[in-house]
């Protein structure tokens, strides 16, 4: 889930603090429950990390991650530009707003440089295909629109 704030052009990051992804700066998200859609996992997810309830997401893109080993993830990517309550630090997560035009890529997942910054400035849709070694990406693949 990204949380924009469209006047001071900033996005509502995360530092991970456990899980997939440990010392990563993402959105919010996670794992879906049983009996849960992926819209309100992203929901859930972002209270639970964060405790700020996103209004009125906009699915804006999946991901489709293959790992070398044999795991393969999919990821629905969500857009909100309006949240109730504010960000505060929790077990799980930092919270960061974040310039559109100084997203941290270097301790990001290495996927997000090709598409974070178009799908947020852009508002366009993508989907995205990638090869993962581990943390080290070895191919990637978006087709916009
Ligand atoms: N931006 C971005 N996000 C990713 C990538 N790979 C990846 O798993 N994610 C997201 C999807 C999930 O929201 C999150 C990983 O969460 P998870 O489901 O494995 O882990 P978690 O430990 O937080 O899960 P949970 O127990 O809270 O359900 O990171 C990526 O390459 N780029």
């Amino acid at each position: 889930m990204f949380i924009l704030d469209e006047v001071k052009r900033e996005v509502l990051l995360i530092r991970k603090k456990r899980g997939l992804g440990a010392g990563k700066i993402n959105g919010p998200g996670g794992k879906i429950d049983p009996g849960e859609t992926s819209l309100q996992c992203a929901i859930r997810e972002t209270q639970e990390e964060l405790g700020v309830t996103a209004l009125d997401p906009v699915h804006h893109g999946e991901l489709w991650f293959q790992f070398v080993d044999g795991l393969r993830m999919h990821v629905d990517v969500y857009v909100a530009t309006a949240h109730e309550g504010e960000p505060v630090e929790t077990d799980e997560a930092v919270p960061l707003w974040t310039p559109l035009h100084a997203l941290p890529f270097d301790e990001m997942w290495a996927d997000d440089i090709h598409w974070l910054e178009r799908m947020l400035v852009e508002r366009e849709k993508f989907l995205g295909r990638f090869v993962f070694d581990d943390d080290k990406m070895l191919t990637h693949e978006v087709k916009w629109g």
